[in-house]
């Protein structure tokens, strides 16, 4: 991995330290590891995973970021995600919103959706690019399929943890069901020392599982019980996983999916461009969106426990995605309500 060319994270700033898995130990369903894993899912939603075995893709994703967001703004307006709701695709900085006041987002995306990079060279959504395009085979699929991988591990390990029955959370998420899965490059432009804008407003993810993997600072959480934004400092190869909404619902909230959001990178790391590639793991698109209390003795008691939070979502995965990107986007903005409207768990009180 290529860190030589910007400066550490700095030293003086503070950071949440997030216990470190093994994803080899996990594989192997090694049970101290699991239940280091379950304190991390549970207790703040967030985790390192080294040894995952996906560094040589996520490096490839890296450079195929670099040529695709180096082509000209119009050519990669070509394949904008548009405004209706849909994920894949590109976005532009500055077409989201990074909070209720309408504040505009400094991050461009390409969204790579799960079903195309598999059925490349057939489209199941949409083209891509011309790097894309010609990377498919040899640097997205390998990515895609390595993360799917690795999430499913994790999924089946929490499964159990859950006492589900088995294979219910990996039914969800079959590999061959259309669904919101999606490989997702991110540049944020280097920023003025004094320009503190928020790169990416904060939200909770959307999906099940997040693979993320980026190397200046700049990602915060909002660690439960505290109202201050910490930095989580980027290990080199070592991946930063998130529990999102669709799994902490699926579980009665056991599972926790935190607040989190990426601003400026600190101190000397704030001249550099900040990249990241995330590859989301999401549910099949017709999947309901509610917690499994017919199937899980302690998910129904997780529930009955807290009455005030609603999981009783009334909405597909495919809707609940659709919702919130759509709202989120700058161009579809009436009134803070919009924001409103683009929110998940995290407009949850009770989820807190
Ligand atoms: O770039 C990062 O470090 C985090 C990105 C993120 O939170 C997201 O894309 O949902
Ligand atoms: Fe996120």
């Amino acid at each position: 991995m290529t860190t030589a060319s910007h400066p550490p994270f700095p030293n003086d700033v503070p950071t949440h330290p997030l216990l470190i898995i093994d994803y080899t130990l996990l594989r192997a369903r090694n049970p101290q590891e699991i239940d280091r894993l379950w304190e991390a899912a549970t207790k703040l939603g967030f985790w390192y995973l080294k040894n995952h075995g996906a560094e040589m893709e996520a490096e490839g994703m890296f450079k195929l970021g670099a040529e695709t967001m180096a082509l000209p703004l119009e050519e990669k307006l070509k394949y904008d995600q548009g405004s209706d709701g849909n994920s894949a695709g590109y976005k532009a900085a500055g077409s989201n919103a990074v909070d209720a006041s309408g504040e505009k987002d400094t991050v461009e995306f390409m969204n790579i959706a799960k079903d195309d990079a598999l059925a490349w060279p057939d489209c199941a959504h949409r083209r891509y690019p011309a790097p894309v395009e010609r990377c498919m085979p040899t640097i997205v699929q390998p990515f895609v399929k390595k993360s799917l991988e690795v999430n499913q591990v994790i999924l089946d390990i929490f499964n159990e943890k859950l006492e589900l029955p088995q294979g219910l959370l990996l039914q969800q998420h079959l590999t061959e069901e259309h669904s919101g899965c999606e490989a997702r490059i991110i540049k944020n432009p280097a920023m003025p020392h004094n320009v503190h804008k928020r790169a990416l407003g904060a939200h909770t993810d959307f999906g099940s599982l997040s693979f993320l993997h980026n190397r200046l600072g700049g990602l915060q959480v909002l660690v439960p019980g505290s109202d201050y934004w910490q930095y989580i400092r980027p290990i080199p190869n070592h991946a930063i996983c998130n529990v999102g909404d669709a799994l902490s619902i699926f579980s009665g909230g056991i599972l926790r999916s935190n607040m989190h959001r990426v601003v400026p990178p600190p101190g000397a790391q704030s001249a550099y461009e900040r990249w990241s590639i995330v590859f989301f793991t999401r549910p099949g698109n017709n999947r309901t969106l509610r917690a499994f209390i017919e199937s899980s003795p302690i998910i129904a008691s997780a529930v009955s426990n807290k009455p005030q939070q609603s999981l009783e979502t009334n909405s597909t995965a495919g809707k609940w995605f659709s919702r919130r990107i759509k709202y989120q986007k700058v161009i579809n903005r009436q009134g803070p309500e919009t924001w409103m409207s683009s929110r998940g768990t995290e407009a949850d009180p009770a989820a807190a």
